[in-house]
């Protein structure tokens, strides 16, 4: 009787209904919590409820009548148009009917024959738009991509060594996640650095190893600083095992040196690093021939002997910026070069965990690397696009780095590549001061206040990181032309405004 009590009080103890919740923030993995992703972080949300009340019957209460997301790099949000035979494709492959030679005369009075032709190749190579692909992406799409590649670096690219991704940040987080075997493993990040790098390493349970680019420098990335970093990380019990590198870089718009460059890896051999190169703005490059952007793939091989058999080299690209500016399709890859064959199974495992990357993003890579050619019916179109939006991206880089550097207390480096400008900002005392009582950062406190004035929502420096005691903002040079001059003489008056209220 009494094992029977006892059976009948267990069974009622688990039918009784969980008195707490569980899926709480006090319980959450405490690496989430501690992960921050700035450009989408606290102005991006205020921006938002800003849009908002625009949206509402408060709008008079604003001292502006929209919101210029210059946080983050997503041209097409600020108007700017897709590449035309990209989409021409994209819009054939959607709907099969398109590609039936007994549709082919209705087809072409609405597309060029070389677009329905590639789509029609692309259908082949894809089978079904709407079904899963390799998890590593289509074999003939890595195909292209491993010929872009070796035509661009003049060396062998493997198809089996590229990996399609949703854009370059899920490859990011799948060798993040691969490389970050237990909590001392550490990885060096830029200072200033993108912040999916910090993030994704939190929540890999990692840690960032900051080394400071030479903002005096025009942002470059010195090799003793890197060295410094190591010795200090390593003293501190880190096991330091990668090295990232934007080039061109975000926030700062540096192009690094083929020298500096090749020091880097020499760095990494000689360190026993696998050297993580973030490339996705290699066709944002304003100043190509006073700063040449070479791959780091090409430098590698270039460099001949033990280092370029040795050195491990990830290398990310993406079709969110350069002038395809496609963010939202989600399309991106990552090349493993010199990595243990092993690891490369590996990393088809964790892909193949998440099945594969969206389809349509696979095509779009395909028609970034292997574009309309010269002589196509297609060609004159996509080249007058593309030169169309590098020369406005470059116009525009310049003119705002010149406002800016117009308005007191700022020191803005050109951009001699990406998509931002990263002001220095001298603040006054009293502003810094207000930050303090407001528990806010200075830029943040700065930036915030550009924001609820003007509609204009940057990123302040402290979310990608600084040197202590310095204080910048992010802002993308990408609100159109035709709105430069108006997004500019907004900013001008803010900031006389603000500095005018906390002068000492
Ligand atoms: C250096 C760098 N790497 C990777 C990514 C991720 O790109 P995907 O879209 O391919 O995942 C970004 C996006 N740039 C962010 C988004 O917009 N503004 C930024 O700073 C980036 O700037």
């Amino acid at each position: 009787l009494l094992s029977a009590v006892r059976s009948l009080h267990a069974s009622a103890a688990t039918m009784a209904p969980r008195k707490r919740k569980v899926f709480t923030y006090e319980n959450l993995n405490p690496h989430v919590k501690q992960a921050e992703y700035a450009v989408r972080g606290e102005l991006a949300i205020r921006a938002e409820a800003l849009r908002k009340t625009l949206d509402s019957d408060q709008a008079s209460t604003l001292s502006f009548d929209k919101i210029v997301n210059c946080n983050i790099g997503n041209p097409q949000q600020l108007g700017q148009q897709p590449i035309t035979f990209l989409r021409q494709v994209s819009s054939l492959l959607e709907y099969p009917a398109l590609l039936d030679d007994r549709n082919r005369e209705a087809t072409l009075k609405l597309f060029p024959a070389d677009a329905i032709d590639r789509a029609k190749d692309m259908s082949k190579a894809i089978g079904s738009l709407g079904a899963y692909s390799h998890s590593m992406g289509i074999p003939a799409i890595r195909n292209s991509v491993a010929k872009f590649m070796e035509e661009r670096d003049g060396f062998p690219a493997n198809p089996d060594h590229i990996f399609l991704t949703a854009g370059a940040s899920p490859g990011v987080q799948t060798i993040l996640q691969a490389l970050i075997a237990h909590d001392q493993v550490g990885v060096l990040v830029p200072i200033p650095q993108y912040p999916l790098y910090t993030a994704a390493i939190s929540l890999c349970n990692g840690r960032a190893v900051p080394y400071y680019l030479d903002e005096e420098g025009a942002w470059t990335m010195r090799a003793d600083e890197v060295r410094r970093a190591i010795a200090e990380a390593r003293n501190g019990g880190t096991d330091v095992r990668a090295l990232c590198v934007i080039n061109p870089g975000n926030p700062t718009g540096n192009v690094l040196s083929k020298t500096d460059m090749e020091a880097i890896i020499k760095l990494c051999h000689k360190e026993g690093l696998l050297l993580m190169a973030d490339e996705v703005y290699q066709t944002n490059v304003y100043y190509p021939k006073e700063q040449p952007w070479y791959s780091f793939k090409h430098v590698l091989c270039s460099m001949g002997g033990d280092v370029a058999k040795e050195v491990e080299l990830v290398s990310f690209h993406s079709i969110s910026k350069g002038m395809i500016g496609e963010c939202g399709r989600r399309g991106g890859y990552f090349e493993v070069v010199n990595v243990d064959p092993r690891t490369i199974e590996e990393l088809y495992k964790i892909a193949s965990i998440s099945l594969c990357p969206n389809v349509q993003g696979q095509v779009a890579v395909d028609i970034m690397v292997n574009p309309p050619q010269p002589g196509s019916e297609s060609y004159d179109l996509y080249n007058t696009e593309m030169t169309h939006l590098y020369e406005s991206l470059k116009r525009r880089a310049e003119k705002v780095a010149a406002a800016l550097n117009q308005l007191e207390g700022v020191q803005c480096n050109r951009a001699d590549g990406a998509m931002y400008l990263f002001p220095k900002i001298t603040l006054p005392q009293r502003a810094i001061e207000a930050a303090e009582e407001a528990g806010k950062e200075a830029d943040a406190f700065y930036t915030l206040a550009l924001l609820d004035a003007t509609g204009v929502c940057t990123v302040p420096g402290s979310g990608f990181l600084q040197r202590p005691g310095t204080f910048h903002f992010r802002s993308t040079f990408l609100p159109p032309e035709d709105e430069l001059d108006g997004f500019i003489a907004r900013l001008s008056k803010f900031h006389k405004e603000f500095f005018d209220k906390y002068r000492g």
